[in-house]
C-alpha cells in the first residue's frame, strides 16, 4: 500500500493547522511526525487515515498498483491513538471476536495468542471498563499489531505504558516492517518520544508546513 498527499491542507475555522503537504508514503517502511504539541501531528495522521475532511489538497491510496476507492480506505487502515475508545462493556474475549468481524487478525492467530501477545491472558474475561489505563494501551495497539490490514497508524504509542509495556512495543513494532515478514506493511507513527521511534528511517518534522 502506497499513500500520496499532494498539497494536503487543514484549516479549522480560520487556523491553517498546515498546508501544501507532499508525501509519498510506501509500503515496507515506517515514518514518523514529529512537532510539538498542537503542531498537526495527530490532525495529519486522521488525514492520511481518511478519518478527518481535508481541506485542500489530494490523497490517493494504491494496493499493488490499484487506486482504492475513499469509502474502502478504512479497511486498509488499522489505528490506536489516545482518542479512540475502546469499547468498555465488552470483556476482552467479545472485543477480540467482534473485532474480527469487521477486520480480521493475521493468519494462524486466534483471541488466545493474542490475549497471551498482550500479557492479558489472565483479564480474557474482564469487562474493559475495569482495565488500566496501561492494559487498555496495550489492547489498542495489539488491535492495531495483529490486524490483518496494510497500514497501521500509532498515535503516542507508549503513552500509559510501563517499561514492560514499552518493551513489548519495541518487540512487536519492529516486526511490522520485517523485510523477511510475507506482507510488509507502511507504519505512520505520531510521537514527541525519541524511544517510540528510534527504529524508524523517516523522521518527519511537520512545523516545515506552517
Ligand atoms: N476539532 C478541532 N477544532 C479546532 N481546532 C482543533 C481541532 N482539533 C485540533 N485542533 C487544533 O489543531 C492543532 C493541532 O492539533 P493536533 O492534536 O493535531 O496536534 P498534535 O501535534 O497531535 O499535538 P500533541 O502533541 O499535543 O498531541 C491544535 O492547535 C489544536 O488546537
Amino acid at each position: 500500500m502506497n499513500i500520496v498527499a499532494e498539497q494536503l491542507g487543514k484549516k479549522y475555522r480560520k487556523e491553517w493547522i498546515f498546508r501544501r503537504v507532499e508525501l509519498t508514503l510506501t509500503a515496507g517502511t515506517s515514518y514518523t511526525f514529529v512537532g510539538p504539541n498542537g503542531s498537526g501531528k495527530s490532525t495529519l495522521l486522521q488525514l492520511l487515515a481518511g478519518s478527518l475532511p481535508i481541506t485542500e489538497g489530494k490523497l490517493t491510496y494504491q494496493l499493488r498498483g490499484i487506486t482504492v476507492e475513499p469509502d474502502n480506505w478504512f479497511r486498509q487502515i488499522s489505528i490506536a491513538a489516545p482518542y479512540l475508545e475502546l469499547i468498555e462493556e465488552l470483556t476482552l474475549d467479545e472485543l477480540l471476536t467482534f473485532h474480527q468481524t469487521f477486520k480480521p487478525f493475521k493468519a494462524g492467530l486466534t483471541s488466545k495468542i493474542i490475549a497471551d501477545q498482550l500479557l492479558l491472558s489472565h483479564a480474557r474475561h474482564k469487562e474493559i471498563k475495569y482495565f488500566s489505563s496501561g492494559m487498555k494501551q496495550r489492547v489498542k495497539l495489539g488491535l492495531a499489531f495483529f490486524s490483518d490490514s496494510p497500514v497501521v497508524i500509532l498515535d503516542e504509542p507508549t503513552s500509559n505504558l510501563d517499561r514492560q509495556g514499552s518493551d513489548w512495543y519495541q518487540e512487536q513494532v519492529r516486526q511490522l516492517i520485517n523485510p523477511s515478514t510475507k506482507s510488509p506493511q507502511l507504519l505512520l507513527i505520531g510521537s514527541n518520544q525519541p524511544e517510540e521511534y528510534d527504529f524508524c528511517p523517516n523522521v518527519i518534522d511537520i512545523t516545515q508546513w506552517k
